[in-house]
């Protein structure tokens, strides 16, 4: 038996028992060796039909590593003509978990999940000679990531270079991107159709962008490998403690999982377990609620689960089993809560929104219920609010007891770092200069105003992500949305809207799925990008 690689560990007595209880249920039900084996009726007849087809992730650990040789061409050819340059167009589990393989590993890769016209404007400027792009896509029909393949085909023409040397595609056989790619002549690595996209992290979608990125994909194979048998364990099986934990905690209350990962030389997995936990859990009013980077409040319903840091549970263990463990443990988690934690029923919804608001015309921004100064707010629950740190405060009274504040910022994640800063200014007044004018920091001053979590995503990243929880999850979510002016718009080649048009339609969409459920939603648009932000802040502070 391979060693174990990863453990799992209580720092609470009543948690640790209510988890050993769990698990010896499960254990006497055979759940562990049943999924282990990957039997899809474990989630009850309804899920059984999708279960039966999402259950790939088991085997990745093996089955993957019959794309290494393919990899290793790819990654041969692009050294040989010098892309050092790695772009990767792909939206949630498309583009999680590269992003946190590549930070771990510490090589860059630059991520595009935004419909944001400046940041993808930012990521055309880099290097264009030098830049590889990965098209992920299992569906091959997400939006986002079909705007950035023509934008950079169009790109690559424009610079005098043949898109076909330039363009990798990974997507699911039989896919419409596939049929496409085919047709370009681009290379196209197939990945496990029987794998979705948040538990893909081990298969073609976490390891081709990711190899050609530098990281040693290898490794990370061989560490899933190695915690691969534990799972069929019922003693000592991380994924079993895990996903009890995660269960148990959530039908007694402690249904807001914060990821803490201070200690952890992993970087940016809480990112990944995030959309892992939302999009699997969030449905039918229940759920688990993923809070990444934020400090507990010491709440009732908190539970932090710390990788390789402090938490009530602590998840240890390098980043190829992290993957494993944590899906296997949602797995867990989701017959625990009786829920199918292979679909997203609810994602679809805003994506239909914004089709249809796409396909009308002039989009239906509404008529501000205040403007303070560069910032105009819309909503039903800023009528008649004097100013901003008025509505700010409404939002933050309107949050129930067990609920949650959730900002979502449909905005340049980037564009902080071009904040004015004094020449030979010390890294702290950089740092200073970037948190002033990143719209995160809002995140932390309303954190500090309330007990209640406050979460923050980038649209319309999220909307792939937590996007699901938000609309499928409880009843207790109050949404801040915060979109901008775009001053220099991008066509989208082909298409009848731009890159802005989208994602001011992909933020009414959620608004509108939002408000159909009578979940309090408020937007904020920032005439001016720069003094928006700005107001934001400053108005958050008086409140
Ligand atoms: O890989 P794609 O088919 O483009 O999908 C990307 C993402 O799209 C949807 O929003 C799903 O809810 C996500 O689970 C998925 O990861």
């Amino acid at each position: 038996m391979a060693a174990p690689t990863t453990s799992v560990t209580f720092n609470e007595d009543a948690l640790a028992e209510q988890t050993a209880e769990t698990v010896r249920r499960l254990v006497a039900e055979g759940v562990h060796e049943a999924l282990s084996g990957g039997d899809a009726t474990l989630w009850g007849e309804e899920a059984q039909a999708e279960a039966a087809v999402r259950l790939g992730w088991l085997n990745l650990p093996l089955t993957s590593r019959e794309l290494l040789p393919e990899i290793g061409k790819l990654v041969e050819r692009a050294r040989a003509e010098g892309l050092d340059h790695v772009v990767l167009a792909g939206m949630g589990g498309s583009s999680l978990a590269p992003e946190v393989i590549c930070a771990t590993a510490d090589v860059p890769l630059t991520v595009l999940d935004t419909t944001d016209p400046g940041q993808v404007r930012r990521a055309l400027a880099d290097r264009l000679d030098r830049t590889i792009v990965v098209v992920a896509s299992k569906s091959g029909g997400t939006v986002e990531t079909d705007s950035h393949r023509r934008i950079y085909e169009k790109a690559f023409r424009d610079a005098g270079i043949d898109p076909a040397d330039r363009i990798v595609v990974v997507t699911d056989p039989g896919s419409p991107l596939e049929q496409a790619a085919i047709e370009a002549g681009y290379p196209v690595i197939l990945a496990d159709p029987n794998v979705g996209g948040r538990y893909s992290a081990l298969s073609a979608f976490g390891l081709v962008p990711s190899a050609l990125a530098g990281a040693d994909v290898e490794k990370l194979l061989d560490d899933a490998a190695a915690v691969r048998p534990l799972l069929a364990q019922a003693e000592g099986n991380p994924g079993l403690e895990l996903g009890a934990a995660l269960g148990a905690a959530a039908l007694a209350g402690r249904d807001k999982l914060l990821l803490e990962d201070s200690m952890s030389e992993i970087n940016g997995l809480p990112d990944w377990i995030e959309q892992l936990v939302a999009e699997s859990t969030g449905k039918s009013a229940k759920g688990i609620l993923p809070v990444v980077g934020a400090d507990p409040n010491e709440a009732s319903d908190e539970l932090v689960a710390g990788i390789e840091s402090d938490g009530a549970v602590t998840v240890s263990g390098p980043l190829g089993a992290q993957f494993l463990v944590w899906e296997y443990a949602t797995a867990i988690a989701g017959r625990v809560l009786g829920i199918d934690p292979f679909n997203q029923p609810n994602v679809t919804e805003s994506k239909e929104n914004t089709g249809a608001l796409l396909a009308a015309g002039e989009l239906p921004a509404g008529t501000p219920a205040l403007v303070d100064g560069p910032v105009e707010v819309y909503g039903a629950l800023a009528d008649g609010a004097k100013d901003l740190p008025e509505v700010l405060t409404r939002l933050l009274e309107a949050v129930p007891g067990d609920g949650y504040l959730t900002i979502m910022a449909y905005l340049d994640r980037e564009a902080a770092f071009d904040a004015p800063v004094a020449e030979g200014a010390s890294f702290e007044a950089m740092t200073d200069a970037w948190s002033a004018a990143d719209p995160a920091t809002l995140r932390s001053l309303m954190a500090i105003r309330t007990e209640r979590p406050v979460t923050f995503g980038w649209g319309p990243r999220f909307l792939h992500s937590t996007g699901q929880y938000h609309k499928g999850g409880p009843q207790n979510g109050v949404f801040l949305q915060i979109t901008g002016a775009n001053e220099a718009d991008l066509e989208v080649p082909g298409k009848p809207y731009t890159l802005g048009r989208l994602q001011l339609a992909q933020a009414l969409g959620d608004q509108g799925a939002l408000v159909k459920r009578d979940r309090p939603a408020v937007r904020l648009h920032l005439t001016d990008r720069a003094a928006g932000v700005a107001r934001l802040l400053a108005a958050a502070r008086e409140v």
